[in-house]
């Protein structure tokens, strides 16, 4: 007999806006987001004899993402997320877990004439803000905050030499590259113990946020990477020193590739090593870095 192993459903890409307006100042303020919530539980009947009776609707599941963005701020996403999480798994006895995803779009207030708009908005850029929160009946609310998308370049200062040579190489040693990547960044949170616990921390969620993205700036921008390895790694370990209630911080960071173009065939022009001004971006093969940081001074149960 075929037996269910894992299953989880629910809805995704319910797009959700909000506007929240402050009467006195006339200054809006709007939220777009993306969000999938999956459920899991005591469902197996539905896929294995067509049982309905514990299926609650997808479409129902959207229902409900507007009707508690309306009754609820939906910022900070990590708020909204647990909110919404929990709201599943205390509604419906058979569902035990809830999976939330929430991808919030930019958008910009406008600067106009030196003054910010007070309800026109742009979009600055693909990065998305990006929340994962899985809230299990009697063991908590995990969450697992992070930035997507964040396309940034270095003309120099960066490096890579001193890696394997042999039979398969044919990359030169450099001291000096063009460095850029599609920064892909997350921090995990230690587990809250239910609603009033993500309560209590709201305002570090926003924090922790604008510290992982200036950190991942700053340090790319400032430092004369080694190798993109080295580099990600010390981006984490600022960021678990900027927020004590992260646990572990990853990235994924491909290496978005710019190759010289030797150019010599033309009238001999001179385009390569300290010369080299034209480059052909490459869109693929890309090298993929990853990695995830913890704390050393974890107990080793929670490193688990
Ligand atoms: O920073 C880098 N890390 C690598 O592992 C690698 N491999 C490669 O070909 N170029 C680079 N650059």
């Amino acid at each position: 007999m075929p037996s269910i192993t894992s299953a989880r459903y629910g809805k995704d890409n319910v797009r959700v806006y909000k506007v929240d307006r402050d009467e006195k100042t006339g200054v809006q303020t709007v939220t777009e987001m993306t969000v999938c919530v999956l459920l899991e539980g005591a469902i197996d009947v539905s896929y294995t004899v067509a049982d309905n009776s514990v299926v609650v609707a997808t479409d129902s599941m959207k229902n409900t993402i507007y009707i508690k963005a309306k009754e609820n701020p939906v910022t900070p996403p990590e708020l909204f997320a647990s909110i919404l999480g929990t709201h599943f798994i205390e509604t419906y006895p058979h569902i035990t877990t809830a999976n939330i995803k929430i991808v919030t779009h930019r958008w910009t207030r406008m600067t106009i004439d030196g003054k910010p708009h007070p309800h026109s908005f742009y979009r600055d850029g693909a990065e998305t803000r990006n929340v994962e929160a899985v809230v299990r009946k009697g063991k908590g609310i995990e969450i697992r905050s992070g930035i997507v998308g964040l396309l940034v370049l270095k003309s120099t200062g960066s490096q890579f030499h001193g890696f394997v040579r042999d039979e398969y190489t044919t990359l030169p040693e450099t001291w000096d590259r063009i460095l850029s990547t599609e920064v892909d960044c997350g921090w995990a949170w230690k587990t809250f113990s239910g609603m009033a616990a993500v309560r209590a921390v709201v305002p570090k969620f926003d924090k922790a946020w604008s510290d992982a993205r200036s950190i991942t700036m700053k340090t790319f921008a400032e430092e004369d990477s080694p190798s993109v390895q080295n580099t990600m790694y010390k981006m984490c370990g600022s960021i678990l020193k900027a927020a004590p209630e992260v646990e572990a911080v990853d990235y994924a960071l491909p290496n978005k590739h710019y190759f010289e173009i030797d150019l010599s065939w033309h009238k001999g022009t001179q385009n390569t090593g300290k010369n080299a001004e034209v480059y052909a971006p490459q869109s693929g093969p890309n090298g993929l870095i990853k990695v995830t940081v913890g704390r050393s001074d974890l107990p080793a149960a929670s490193k688990l």
